[in-house]
């Protein structure tokens, strides 16, 4: 079964449904620069309400170790995800599991990114969009994923309900995580949207 992760939440009802709708993880975005970041005490408001067995992942970009620090000794993090350019000794000192976020576009060597990071529980597979991080809705040619990469893949960049079996089928990642693609507005999920992802990611026939 893939796994899902949906990211960017920043309303209570929100991490409600989503959790009820099946996610195994959800993403709290600590990066002043989008639109869908918390802070810490939105994020322990947000936290409150979230039922067990869910997994809670913090995303940062090039944050300083002091702010990764502040997050982590305030709010609950299951796992770290660091979507900037962070380096691997940067990501290991928190102690914690991290994904690495890595932004594909061609040329970018998948498999040295994997010996980099070999410590990652898994490399996180963005598209390359120039000028921004992530969280642009924006795929990228899933073709660019070598078949042999020695972590686990968690499949994201533009996904959405119309276009995750698919991305599923092609990649077989070990789970997928999605943003833009279940929003009303940017950081408003979507309630039918989720849903949606959710019954098409848990019914697809491999
Ligand atoms: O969500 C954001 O605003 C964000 C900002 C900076 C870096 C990453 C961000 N989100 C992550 O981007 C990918 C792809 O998102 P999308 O589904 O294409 O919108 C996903 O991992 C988000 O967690």
């Amino acid at each position: 079964m893939t796994r899902i992760k949906v990211c960017g939440l920043t309303r209570v009802a929100d991490i409600q449904f989503v959790a009820a709708s099946g996610a195994d993880a959800i993403g709290l975005v600590f990066y002043e620069k989008s639109p869908r970041y918390v802070t810490i005490a939105q994020a322990q408001c947000l936290l409150a309400a979230l039922p067990p067995f869910v997994s809670v992942v913090g995303l940062f970009v090039n944050a300083s170790a002091e702010a990764v620090r502040a997050v982590q000794q305030q709010v609950a993090l299951d796992v770290l995800q660091f979507h900037g350019e962070e380096s691997p000794e940067f990501c290991r000192q928190f102690g914690r599991p991290y994904l690495k976020a890595i932004r594909v576009k061609a040329g970018v060597d998948l498999l040295q990114c994997a010996a980099r990071y070999a410590d990652a529980q898994a490399l996180l597979l963005d598209a390359y969009v120039e000028g921004t991080h992530g969280g642009t809705g924006e795929s990228f040619d899933w073709a660019l994923i070598p078949h042999n990469l020695p972590l686990p893949v968690i499949l994201s960049g533009g996904l959405h309900p119309g276009n995750v079996a698919a991305a599923i089928s092609a990649v077989r990642p070990y789970a997928v995580d999605v943003s833009s693609g279940v929003e009303a507005a940017k950081g408003i999920k979507d309630a039918a949207k989720v849903a949606a992802f959710i019954n098409e990611v848990k019914h697809i026939e491999l």
